[in-house]
């Protein structure tokens, strides 16, 4: 029986694919096996010892400690793509929003709604709600991924010409994205030539403050600037000075911190990106599908920090290796291996970054299997040894 924490709210079709026969679900287990989150701020809270894995119902796990898990040999999951088509409605809406001043208009409307001449009124004032259409004009989208990608296509779709800028391109985002989109050298090139800008980058080290100052200042005058992503990517001191200097016209943002609010031309939705039913159910079966193939048989699939590695269930046990990245590894556990006169069946090996990950399945086990993984662990480098059987 594995126990899981949940620390948000989890959709239960999700949840469901967790048989009570096997998964205990608690959303106050002191010691869980595994946790399922969204956005639960994971850093100021310690990691019970037996902690197996981390599973997060979304795309970004900037709220997980990724580097303190993967010292502890910590697979953290996601959902790629589980809400892209949610995030990408909302972008198109903030598209309109930045552009259209439907938000003020409306709310204008509400402060009137008692006058006798409420039609004549209405007529009197919409001047100050103009706003000019997206058609022709051009957006930039810096990210091109899961979410980058359908608002690059949607965009085109509306009769935008589209400017996109990703380093790190993957193979899956080439063969989605339209050859429409141009395709910018840097992120520099992308800012001075767009009308309306849409980031959609992770958030991390290196990403932090992505819009600064300098960016800014190179950016195309009276720019709308789309946040859907995080928003430590944008610096708010640097962007309050460019909305007073005109060179942002309106920020939109799914990311409200105080210093953003009451500024008539920033409009901010409380992070609700991947607020729809359908991602909400994509991403929890996502994870947990994910979560409950690594706890019973150790595979990992969609991992931020684990190398994907897979081997279909044959009915042997099998052991799970995940260690340092490093030369003789292999030669290390086989000599262990040997020392038992245990067959291996299958071996599969695969790494990601710093660290690698084995799924070892044995013919047979012998009966000091405490000693064997005693012996496993006393390499130099190992991180992590489970036994499944
Ligand atoms: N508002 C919400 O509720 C919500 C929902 C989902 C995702 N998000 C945010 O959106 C981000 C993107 O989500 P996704 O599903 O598209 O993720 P993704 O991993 O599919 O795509 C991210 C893309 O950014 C690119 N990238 C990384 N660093 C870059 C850089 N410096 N410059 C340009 N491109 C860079 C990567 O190569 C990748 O293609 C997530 O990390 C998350 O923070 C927000
Ligand atoms: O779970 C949510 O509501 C938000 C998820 C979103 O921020 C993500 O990164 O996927």
């Amino acid at each position: 029986m594995f126990t899981i924490r949940t620390l948000n709210n989890i959709a239960p079709t999700g949840l469901g694919k967790l048989s009570e026969k096997h998964f205990h679900i608690d959303n106050t287990a002191e010691n869980p096996d595994g946790i399922i989150l969204r956005s639960f701020d994971m850093h100021s809270m310690p990691l019970n010892d037996n902690l197996l894995a981390v599973a997060r119902a979304g795309a970004g796990t900037n709220n997980v400690p990724v580097d303190q898990c993967s010292r502890r040999g910590i697979p953290v999951f996601n959902a790629p793509g589980g809400n892209a088509n949610a995030v990408k409605e909302l972008v198109l809406t903030g598209l309109f929003i930045s552009s259209r001043r439907i938000v003020d208009g409306s709310a204008w409307v509400q402060t009137i709604c008692e006058s006798d001449a409420l039609e004549k009124d209405i007529e009197a004032g919409k001047k100050n709600f103009t706003g000019p259409e997206i058609l022709g004009k051009t957006l930039g989208v810096i990210g091109l991924g899961a979410i980058g990608v359908l608002v690059a296509n949607a965009a085109l779709d509306l009769g935008m010409d589209v400017v996109g800028y990703d380093p790190y391109l993957s193979l899956e985002s080439a063969w989605h994205l339209s050859p429409s989109v141009e395709k910018a050298d840097s992120i520099e090139d992308v800012v001075a030539k767009s009308d309306y800008i849409t980031l959609h980058i992770p958030l991390n080290d290196k990403t932090k403050h992505t819009y600064n100052e300098t960016l800014f200042s190179k950016t195309k005058r009276g720019a709308r600037l789309l946040n859907f992503a995080r928003g430590g990517l944008v610096d708010n001191d640097a962007l309050k000075e460019a909305l007073d200097q005109g060179i942002i016209s309106r920020y939109i943002t799914d990311f409200p911190e105080k210093e953003l609010l009451g500024n008539e031309n920033i409009i901010v939705t409380p992070h609700l990106g991947a607020s729809t039913p359908e991602s909400e159910e994509n991403c929890a079966i996502m994870v947990a599908e994910e979560l409950r193939d690594y706890l019973y048989y150790g595979n990992v699939k969609n991992s931020v920090n684990f190398p994907n590695c897979t081997v279909p269930y044959n009915g042997k046990p099998r052991i799970a290796v995940s260690h340092r990245n490093i030369v003789n590894m292999i030669g290390q556990l086989g000599a262990v291996f040997t020392k038992y006169s245990i067959n291996i069946d299958k071996l599969v090996n695969n790494s990601k970054g710093e660290l690698a990950y084995n799924i070892i399945v044995c013919d047979s086990l012998p009966e000091n299997e405490d000693e064997l993984i005693r012996d496993l662990y006393a390499i130099n480098s190992v991180i992590k040894v489970r036994l499944l059987k």
